[in-house]
């Protein structure tokens, strides 16, 4: 793994793709024995989430649904700290056991704007899986229920997350080179 370049910013490997395709395996093993008999509606966010969403999903061995909404906060490296909802929900979550899929929980402030939504929605449960989790970086009362990996409070991209809508393609998560 090499390192790579976007909009002048150096980035160098920090996790890959093997480790980041066994822990999913790990997950949805969690998921499938804690959905036994249920039939679960995965809520993937994009535009970040989907490639852990769709490998994730796959890999559950219990009947399950899949659903999109599609949330922006962050310009650049940082949050503006407003969630937009650029897409939103058409089906009815009423009684539902939704399970949010997250690439990041970063601030925290976009899965507690969402989780209080899905909750004021009737649904029965809401729990979030997200590939990473930053505990350093939380500005929120809120914690993933199935969290990948737990890393510090450094830019990463690859795997679905970008820089300004590019590097989503990498393979590998790569983390901000420190100067
Ligand atoms: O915990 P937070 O500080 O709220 O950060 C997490 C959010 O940031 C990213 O979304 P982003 O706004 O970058 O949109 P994108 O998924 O389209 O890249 C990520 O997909 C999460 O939804
Ligand atoms: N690409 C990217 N998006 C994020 N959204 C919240 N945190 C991050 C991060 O570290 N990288």
């Amino acid at each position: 793994m090499d390192k790579v370049t976007y909009n002048g910013m150096t980035f160098v490997p920090y996790i890959k793709e093997s480790t980041i395709q066994g822990r999913i395996t790990e997950i949805a093993a969690q998921i499938t024995n804690d959905y036994s008999g249920l039939r679960p509606l995965f809520l993937c966010v994009l535009t970040g989430a989907f490639p852990f969403a769709a490998d994730l999903f796959r890999s559950v061995g219990i009947d399950a649904e899949i659903s999109f909404i599609r949330l922006k906060s962050y310009e650049g490296t940082s949050t503006t700290g407003k969630v937009k909802e650029v897409m939103g929900l058409t089906e009815n979550l009423e009684g539902r056991d939704v399970i949010v899929i997250e690439d990041i929980v970063d601030t925290g402030t976009t899965i507690k704007e969402l989780v209080e939504d899905l909750k004021a929605k009737g649904t029965a449960s809401v729990k979030v899986a997200s590939l990473l989790f930053k505990p350093e970086s939380l500005l929120h009362d809120v914690k993933p229920d199935y969290t990948g990996f737990s890393i510090p409070s450094k830019f990463i991209i690859g795997f679905g997350l970008d820089l300004d809508g590019l590097a989503r393609n990498l393979r590998d998560i790569y983390v901000l080179e420190e100067k």
